[in-house]
């Protein structure tokens, strides 16, 4: 039997349209470490069963909200409110300030109003990430910037649609991270539908057709995946809330927010139909399983900013040993500065700082990364080929023949494993290691202590990027030592080209 508050939110939902299997599934409170509440089978529900439909008119955002059309199209656009988040927060702000006359009041009822993501940790929480992804991906600042020079002078500018007295109790900066806390733990991206195509629903990198549930290549919509260039940090800037050149649109999915996820588990995906949005099982479910959706598998460090939690999952003990636990999505970034840094002082400084500039520059202008992501590649976990661009572009700063050849031809160097080039990657990558104040043996130490749940997520999300640091320096000192014996006492000249191993991917050159 569902709580009476969520009965209350189903029967909301099927009044306003919405189809739900109540036979097959509910809602249920389950550990924390499961995700908290969240949707289980009743049933054995086969594959291809739809859970829950719903009319788009349910959707809660910019297009369904009469906020903007109250505003005016005009001066919204003035007041910057249909760039990135701004305005759809406005927009929950709006209607939850509504109280029992929104049309959301149910949904609003059950959302939750505390959050673990680092956004609302105090700062002795924070200072846990140092070092890690997270760390300057909070966006905090840029929030608060576009309330006060944004949002606020908005409101203010519109006394006939907020009262001076309701700002500071449904409008306060308070409110708006609130609600943009809900829009980044649980909204959707989905393309707008134009009057050629029929609208589809989209995560990051998976575009799936309206209807189309069989391919491979269909994917469902995660939670605050967000379209953009600048795919970053807070409320604000993972995505705009109407983006005009990809056409995508942020909108909250009652419902489909219910579910949580768990990398690389889901048994179900939503579809978005001409005429409603559809979560259908992908797989067949158990009686008493719990139904997950997929978030888009993030490393922790995203799980963690954008989400508030981890997971904690079986790593393959061929890469890490047994029993060890994290994220085998895991990744850990190694900025370029750093490798310009080594190769510096490997370059002995006798290159004018010009010089270095300008090989930096025409590796940002050509598209290169100014932040080297280092993971694993699932389907070949042997391989080193995350190492490629920073091969490529440490072998750009080092040798003034490649960076001729670079300009020459409008490419980037080729990833080839030579002496020097290592030996400036290791060195990176042992300074990236001094970045946390911890050692990885502190860390899985302090691991086995009881610790309140926020340092335990910083703790596994350091220790999953710390073990990627010392899984690549160990195979960049294997590859060190098997193809220039002599680097162990420091006085290796013998350079080139290194064979690949056995069962190694071909090693084509990267578009940086
Ligand atoms: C889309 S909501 C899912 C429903 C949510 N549990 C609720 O009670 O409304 C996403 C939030 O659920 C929680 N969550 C989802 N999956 C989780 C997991 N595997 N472990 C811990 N928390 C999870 C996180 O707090 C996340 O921000």
């Amino acid at each position: 039997m569902p709580t009476p508050d969520i009965e209350f939110f189903f029967r909301w939902f099927e009044t306003l349209g919405g189809y739900l299997d109540r036979e097959a599934i509910d809602i249920a409170q389950m550990p924390a470490s499961e995700g908290g509440r969240g949707v289980v089978a009743l049933i054995d529900i086969p594959e291809g069963q739809t859970l829950f439909s719903m009319p788009r008119t349910l959707l809660l955002g910019v297009q369904t909200s009469n906020l903007r059309f109250a505003f005016g199209e005009e001066a919204w656009k003035a007041a910057k409110l249909h760039e990135r988040w701004s305005g759809i927060i406005l927009c929950l702000m709006w209607e939850a300030a509504k109280g029992p006359e929104s049309r959301w009041a149910p949904y609003f009822d059950i959302m939750p109003i505390e959050f673990d993501t680092p956004m609302f940790w105090s700062n002795d929480e924070l200072a846990e990430l140092n070092g890690t992804a997270v760390a300057d991906k909070i966006g905090k600042e840029q929030v608060e910037a576009d309330y006060h020079q944004k949002v606020l002078p908005a409101m203010k500018s519109r006394s006939d649609l907020f009262s001076p007295d309701a700002i500071p109790k449904y409008y306060s900066l308070e409110v708006y991270h609130l609600m943009g806390t809900r829009l980044l733990t649980r909204s959707f991206t989905i393309e707008q539908e134009t009057d050629e195509e029929p609208a589809t629903t989209s995560q990051a990198e998976d575009t799936i057709t309206a209807g189309d549930i069989s391919t491979e290549n269909d994917h469902v919509d995660a939670p605050l995946e967000a379209k953009g260039e600048d795919e970053d940090e807070d409320e604000d800037e993972d995505a705009d809330n109407e983006d005009e050149d990809t056409q995508t649109t942020m909108v909250m999915v009652p419902m489909a927010d219910m579910l949580n996820a768990r990398y690389k588990a889901n048994h179900a995906k939503l579809f978005y139909e001409p005429d409603c949005l559809r979560m259908v099982t992908i797989k067949p479910i158990k009686a008493g399983e719990q139904i997950l959706n997929t978030y888009g598998n993030p490393p922790n460090s995203e799980l963690l900013r954008r989400c508030g939690h981890v997971d904690y999952l079986s790593l393959p003990s061929e890469l890490y040993g047994d029993n060890t636990f994290g994220n085998p999505g895991d990744i850990v970034e190694l900025p370029a500065d750093q490798v310009v840094q080594v190769a510096l002082k490997v370059r002995g400084h006798n290159e004018t700082q010009e010089d270095i500039l300008e090989r930096i520059d025409w590796w940002l202008e050509e598209g290169g990364d100014d932040v080297f992501i280092l993971e694993i590649d699932d389907e070949n976990p042997a391989t080193l080929e995350s190492l490629d661009i920073p091969i490529a572009f440490a072998r750009l700063i080092l040798h003034d023949d490649e960076w001729e050849r670079a300009k020459a031809k409008g490419k980037p160097p080729k990833p080839k494993l030579e002496e020097h080039t290592l030996r400036v990657l290791k060195e990176a990558l042992e300074r990236r290691l001094q970045d946390y104040a911890t050692t990885l043996e502190d860390d899985e130490r302090l691991l086995t202590l009881d610790s309140p749940p926020r340092k335990r997520s910083a703790i596994i999300v350091r220790i999953g990027e710390k073990r990627l640091l010392h899984l690549f320096l160990a195979r960049t000192s294997v590859l060190l030592a098997k193809t220039w014996p002599s680097a162990k006492d420091n006085g290796a000249t013998n350079s080139g080209k290194r064979k690949p191993e056995k069962g190694e991917k071909s090693r084509k050159r990267q578009k940086a």
